[in-house]
C-alpha cells in the first residue's frame, strides 16, 4: 500500500521555509542588540535599580531627555529583542507596551564596577570586524590572508592593541573583563585549587584582572605572571605582585 507522506512533506517544507526566513533575517538580531546597547537602554531601565517596566517613550525620556528621538522605532527594536529573551514585554489593558530586562538582559547593564557582557558584544560587532565578515568566503578560495587582515591591513590583536583609545581601560580589556570577572567570581566560590600555589601564570591574561581576583582571594599566591603579547601587557594596568611576561609567537585558543 502506498504511504501517504503529503502531510509530512508539507510540514517539513513549512519548517524549512520558516528556518530560511529566520536565517535570512538573522542579522536583525545582533544589529538591534548593538543599537540598544549603544543607546544604553539596559542602564536606562536599571537607572533606579528596580527594573520597573518602562514604555519606549519612558526609556527615551531617560536617555534623550531633550527629546528628538523616535519612540516607535525604539519599540520595534525592543519587540524584536523580546522574542530573543533580552527584554520582557508587559502589555496593559489599554494596549500600552512596557519593557523590563530579562536575566540575560540584566547581564548587559553596567554593574558597580562599570562592567557587563555588553562590551564583549560591542567589541565583537565593531566596524573593523564587520568589514571582515563579508570576506569570509574568500578565505575558502584563498586562505593566504585572513579576512580581518585583508579588510583592515593588520591582525585583530595588532588592531586592538594599537588602537588609540583614551579610555582608562581600553575596550579590548573591558570586553574580556566583562565576560571573565563574573565567571571568576563564581569560580572562586567553588574552586579551591589555588591553595598552596605561590606563583601563578595566567596564559593570555589580558588586563590581568582575573589574576588579581585570584591573588586577592589567595594571599599564598605571592607572584602572578600575566603571560600575554607585548602590546597587550604594555597597556595593562599596573597591579602590585603581578609581573608581565612577553611572548610573541602566535598560538590560537
Ligand atoms: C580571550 S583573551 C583572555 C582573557 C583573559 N584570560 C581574562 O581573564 O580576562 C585571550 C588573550 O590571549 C592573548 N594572546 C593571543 N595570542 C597570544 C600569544 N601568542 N602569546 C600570549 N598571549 C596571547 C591575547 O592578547 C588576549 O589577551
Amino acid at each position: 500500500m502506498k504511504k501517504d507522506v503529503s502531510n509530512t512533506i508539507g510540514k517539513s517544507e513549512n519548517e524549512a521555509r520558516l528556518a530560511i526566513l529566520e536565517l535570512a533575517h538573522m542579522m536583525s538580531v545582533p544589529m538591534s542588540l548593538i543599537a540598544v546597547l549603544n543607546l544604553k537602554v539596559p542602564e536606562a531601565i536599571m537607572q533606579d535599580g528596580s527594573n520597573t517596566p518602562l514604555s519606549a517613550a519612558q526609556i527615551l525620556a531617560r536617555i534623550r531627555p531633550h527629546g528628538g528621538a523616535d519612540a516607535e522605532n525604539l519599540q520595534r527594536l525592543l519587540r524584536l529583542l523580546t522574542s530573543y529573551d533580552i527584554f520582557d514585554e508587559h502589555l496593559s489593558c489599554s494596549g500600552q507596551r512596557k519593557y523590563s530586562l530579562t536575566h540575560i538582559g540584566k547581564s548587559l547593564a553596567d554593574d558597580d564596577q562599570g562592567l557587563s557582557y555588553a562590551y564583549y558584544m560591542l567589541q565583537h560587532h565593531e566596524d573593523a570586524l564587520m568589514r571582515a565578515w563579508p570576506l569570509v568566503g574568500e578565505a575558502v578560495e584563498d586562505p593566504s590572508v585572513e579576512p580581518f587582515v585583508k579588510a583592515n591591513g593588520v591582525s585583530a590583536i595588532e588592531y586592538h592593541t594599537k588602537k588609540p583609545d583614551d579610555n582608562v581601560m581600553p575596550s579590548i580589556y573591558k570586553s574580556f573583563a566583562g565576560m571573565c570577572v563574573p565567571f571568576m567570581m563564581e569560580m572562586l566560590q567553588v574552586y579551591d585549587g589555588f591553595k598552596g600555589v605561590e606563583t601563578l601564570v595566567d596564559v593570555g591574561g589580558n588586563s590581568g584582572i582575573t589574576l588579581r581576583m585570584i591573588m586577592d582571594n589567595y594571599p599564598n599566591v605571592r607572584k602572578g605572571i600575566n603571560f600575554d603579547l607585548p602590546d597587550m601587557v604594555a597597556r595593562a594596568p599596573n597591579i602590585p605582585g603581578i609581573y608581565v611576561y612577553l611572548y610573541s609567537r602566535s598560538f590560537s585558543f
